[in-house]
C-alpha cells in the first residue's frame, strides 16, 4: 500500500517517571487506511505506543508527525475492557462522546442510530450493560468509538477477554467495517492468528527496551474470507510472525507473552 503516512513515529523513546525505559528509538510509519497490528511479549511497550499516538503521556524523545492537520485528525480509542456506564442503556452509552462534544440532539440521534446499525446492535438500544454478553458489550464499546466518525482507530486488545467464537465473529465484522470505511487502524493483540487475519502489516515488538523486531507485510487481498483462515498462505504468515516472536522472546526467556 503506497498511501502517505497517517502517522509517522520517528526515533521515539519513552522513559516513565520510575525510570522504566518502555520504548527506545522506535520508528514506525503507518500509511493512511492501513490496518496494522502490533504483537509482542507482555511489557514490550505495545500499549505505550498506542497511548503516545493518542497523546496520553509525554514522549521522552523523538517525534510523531501526522498526515492530517489537527482539525482534520479524529482519533478514537477502544480498550480491552468495554468500560460501559452500568446505569445507562446502550443508546446512552454510545451517545456519551457526542454529548460531551456538544453535538446537537438531532444530529446525535441519527449518528447513534447509524452506528448501532453498523455494529449490529440496533435492536438492543434500550438494553443495559448487565443484560449484554461480553461480545455485545464490546460492540457497544466499538460503537462508542465509531460514533465520533474517527479516521484513526486505536485498539488495545479489544477482543482479548472474549471466547474464540465471539472473537472470530467480531474479527470478521471489524474487518468488513474497516474495508468499507478505510480508517487507519492500529490494533494491539497477543493473538498471532487474529493479527494475521486482520492486518496489512504485523509489527512484532521485543522487550527491554521496547523496540521493533520485525515488520511483516501480510500480502493477502481483501476482503478476506473465512477460507483465508485455512489457507496455506495464512499459515505461512502465522509461522513468520510466530518465528519473529520467538526471536523477541529468546532475548528474555522469562518474559510472558
Ligand atoms: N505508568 C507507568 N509507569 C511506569 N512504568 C510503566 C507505566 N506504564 C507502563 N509501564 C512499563 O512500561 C513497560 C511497557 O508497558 P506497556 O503497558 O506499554 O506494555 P505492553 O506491551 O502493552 O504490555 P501488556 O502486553 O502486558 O499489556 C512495562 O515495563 C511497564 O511495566
Amino acid at each position: 500500500m503506497n498511501n502517505p503516512p497517517a502517522i509517522q513515529l520517528s526515533h521515539i523513546s519513552k522513559v516513565y517517571k520510575n525510570g522504566t525505559v518502555a520504548l527506545q528509538d522506535l520508528n514506525l510509519a503507518i500509511p493512511e487506511s492501513q490496518f496494522i497490528s502490533i504483537v509482542g511479549p507482555s511489557g514490550c511497550g505495545k500499549s505505550t505506543v498506542l497511548k503516545l499516538i493518542a497523546g496520553l503521556g509525554r514522549i521522552s524523545s523523538g517525534t510523531i508527525n501526522w498526515g492530517l492537520p489537527p482539525q482534520a485528525r479524529k482519533l478514537a480509542f477502544v480498550f480491552q475492557d468495554a468500560a460501559l456506564m452500568p446505569w445507562a442503556n446502550v443508546k446512552e452509552n454510545v451517545r456519551l462522546p457526542l454529548k460531551l462534544a456538544g453535538v446537537s440532539p438531532q444530529e446525535t440521534n441519527s449518528l447513534v442510530q447509524q452506528t448501532l446499525a453498523l455494529v449490529g446492535l440496533e435492536k438492543c438500544e434500550r438494553s443495559y450493560p448487565r443484560e449484554l454478553s461480553g461480545g455485545m458489550k464490546m460492540r457497544v464499546s466499538i460503537a462508542r468509538a465509531l460514533v465520533t466518525q474517527p479516521n484513526i482507530l486505536l485498539m488495545d486488545e479489544p477482543f482479548g477477554a472474549l471466547d474464540e467464537i465471539t472473537r472470530s465473529k467480531l474479527n470478521s465484522d471489524l474487518l468488513n467495517l474497516w474495508y468499507q470505511h478505510h480508517w487507519t487502524v492500529v490494533f494491539v493483540t497477543h493473538n498471532i492468528y487474529e493479527a494475521v487475519y486482520l492486518s496489512n502489516r504485523v509489527v512484532v515488538m521485543g522487550t527491554n527496551p521496547g523496540r521493533i523486531i520485525a515488520d511483516i507485510e501480510i500480502a493477502a487481498p481483501y476482503p478476506r474470507s473465512e477460507e483465508f483462515r485455512t489457507s496455506s498462505l495464512y499459515n505461512e504468515y502465522c509461522r513468520q510472525v510466530s518465528q519473529s516472536l520467538e526471536i523477541a522472546m529468546s532475548y528474555f526467556p522469562n518474559v510472558a507473552f
